[in-house]
């Protein structure tokens, strides 16, 4: 006999091609389970929740799969049973509990080498945002898989996902694409999937006018597809067939097929198929003369229809629910907010005013104490405003305008008594990838960790702030460069120390330092940013994780490599001149910084 990990994969293999096959394999391997190793067992039992669901229990799978993936399990084994339960979820139509599985099981991705596994789970992830109409995320993950020149079943879902998705954005799809597709699932030996690729590109000829197209497509497709024995789609086929043959003008095929699709669909009555045979045989009633049957027809098509629409609805604020809001949004409510808040003070600060004079006659009679609890309540309006427009809202520290009337405050003191001063300058390493990989809430996240963790380390007299994006800047005055690059190393020390298990995830934090002290820039914030920034560029390009001081060498460097202006290289260029791995998602680097 084989051994026992190879009888597995071939086991595995037969999960969608044969489903019969798969269910009696799978009890001759349950036999030989004390051979297999502990992690080996699991996983079986991972194929066992396989064959619940295709036997339609569910409510079993699901039970057995959050106990697979439950957080004292080894990762590998998490992310291949999330996987399944997200899919499970999905047909159980609860796309909240699927969304949210998805967000702890993406990011073990990194934790399972075997790519089939990695791709059965993303294919899974690209289907679920795809149902939720996130047709982009959906197809971000099939070109993602298809760069790992997927084979077999793989490249087949990666086909189907690739043309869902497009048809999902509206987009265009090439004839060598859409025959690739269904050749490929049919090479694949997976009629089901090629029943699914057909169906695709039918309704892609019919979108582009080549009805005729459609209808042989599928009507060639149906004999497999009806073997297959799937009822959902043999329905699907049948109510498409039916839609091809009304617009064709056939009436009587139509209601054939439109009658057998309402039969095999009848139990999903949110699907689109159903509401599309519904609609044929209500336009057949409607021609005839039958005014009651018309109606009840109608009523049936109409009723279908808002079924699939609320059910379309649902899960598209399933999506909503779960994804955090992303910052911009947050920040243009908070900023919305904060012109209210002004307004609102300012309306009362007039009215206040004009209410003093009455108030003079009264304080005649009250005596001085209501006067004083009045103006300690507006200045305390006045206080929380002001704190309100000088903070950033996700960090609680200075936001860039504060950050810089305070810092040229500071730097005009020193400048008077002539004392040093250092601006040490900071970007966060590859954040891009956090937020890409785990979310905003997840970058949000860290952050506000990496103000918490660099607070602490500032004097009352230093004044830290947020310049914008991943960008930092503490300002010390009376301290030189060497002082500056000491903080800088502490605060990376203190970085390096952020568990981001904490936030249910595994990445590393780091940042790129550039520090500028008066001694080359004078006395001018402007030309201390601008040496900061020098340094901290020069740093990204050095490797990033580093400090560098400013020196004028790379003041010229800068002019070398672009005649762009300074501020042009500040904004978004700056990548594509330094990170070469901007444009390579293969990047080593970007991958460690991850990991
Ligand atoms: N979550 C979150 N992301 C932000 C915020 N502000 C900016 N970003 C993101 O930060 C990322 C910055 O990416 P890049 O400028 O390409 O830089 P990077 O990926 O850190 O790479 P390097 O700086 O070159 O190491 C972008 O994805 C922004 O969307 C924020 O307030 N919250």
């Amino acid at each position: 006999a084989v051994p026992f990990e190879q009888a597995f994969d071939e086991v595995r293999q037969l999960r969608t091609a044969d489903t019969k096959a798969f269910s009696e394999a799978l009890i001759r391997l349950e036999a030989r389970k004390p051979e297999a190793s502990p992690l080996m067992r699991e996983r079986l039992r991972v194929l066992q929740a396989h064959r619940m669901v295709i036997t339609g229990d569910t409510a079993g799978a699901i039970a057995l799969l959050k106990e697979l993936s439950g957080p004292g399990m080894p990762d590998p084994l998490r992310f291949e049973a999330g996987g399944l339960l997200a899919n499970t979820y999905a047909i159980t139509r609860e796309f909240h509990d699927a969304l949210q599985t998805l967000e702890f099981v993406l990011p073990l991705e990194s934790s399972v080498a075997d790519r089939d596994i990695r791709h059965t789970v993303l294919q899974s992830a690209g289907i679920v945002y795809n149902l939720v109409g996130e047709f982009r995320i959906g197809l971000r993950y099939a070109e993602r898989m298809l760069s790992e020149s997927p084979t077999g079943r793989s490249l087949c879902l990666n086909g189907n996902l690739v043309l869902e998705s497009r048809l999902g954005l509206g987009m265009t799809i090439s004839q060598q694409e859409a025959d690739d597709t269904v050749r490929n699932c049919e090479a694949a030996g997976e009629p089901i999937l090629a029943g699914f690729s057909r169906e695709y590109v039918a309704r892609w000829h019919h979108g582009q006018g080549r009805t005729r197209e459609a209808l042989q497509l599928l009507e060639q497709g149906l004999e497999p597809v009806e073997r297959a024995g799937y009822p959902i789609l043999i329905g699907q086929f049948h109510a498409a067939i039916a839609q091809y043959r009304m617009a064709l003008g056939d009436r009587a095929g139509a209601a054939s097929h439109a009658r057998q699709a309402v039969t095999l669909l009848a139990p999903h009555t949110s699907l689109l198929a159903i509401v599309v045979a519904y609609r044929v045989l209500y336009e057949i009633e409607e021609a005839g003369d039958d005014a009651s049957a018309t109606l009840a027809a109608y009523r049936q098509y109409s009723d279908a229809e808002r079924a699939y629409f609320n059910d379309v609805k649902s899960r598209e604020m399933a999506y909503q629910v779960v994804r955090h809001q992303s910052l911009q949004q947050a920040q243009q409510i908070e900023l919305l907010h904060q012109k209210n808040q002004l307004l609102e003070l300012q309306q009362r600060v007039s009215e206040q005013r004009a209410q003093n004079w009455l108030l003079l006659a009264l304080v005649l009679i009250a005596g001085m104490t209501s006067v004083g609890y009045w103006a300690y309540k507006t200045k305390r309006l006045q206080v929380r405003l002001k704190r309100m427009t000088e903070t950033d809202a996700l960090t609680g520290i200075s936001n860039r305008q504060h950050f810089s009337g305070r810092a040229a405050a500071a730097l005009g003191e020193c400048a008077r008594d002539a004392e040093p001063a250092v601006l040490v300058m900071f970007d966060l390493d590859h954040f891009k990838q956090v937020n890409d990989r785990f979310g905003h809430a997840a970058g949000d996240w860290a952050l506000r960790r990496v103000a918490e963790a660099a607070r602490p380390l500032c004097r009352n007299v230093d004044v830290f702030g947020r310049l914008g994006g991943e960008e930092f800047a503490l300002f010390l005055p009376g301290l030189d460069a060497a002082a500056g690059i000491r903080l800088a190393g502490d605060v990376q020390a203190r970085f390096g120390a952020i568990d981001t298990g904490a936030a249910g995830y595994g990445f590393r934090i780091a940042a790129s330092f550039g520090v500028a002290a008066v001694d080359s820039a004078g006395y001018s914030l402007a030309t201390l940013m601008h040496q900061a920034d020098q340094a901290m560029y020069a740093a990204k390009r050095g490797g990033r994780g580093q400090v560098r001081v400013f020196e004028t060498a790379m003041e010229s460097d800068t002019f070398e490599m672009s005649p762009a202006p300074i501020d042009l290289l500040r904004r978004g260029q700056r990548d594509d001149v330094t990170n070469p791995a901007a444009t390579q998602p293969s990047d080593t680097n970007a991958q460690r910084a991850i990991a």
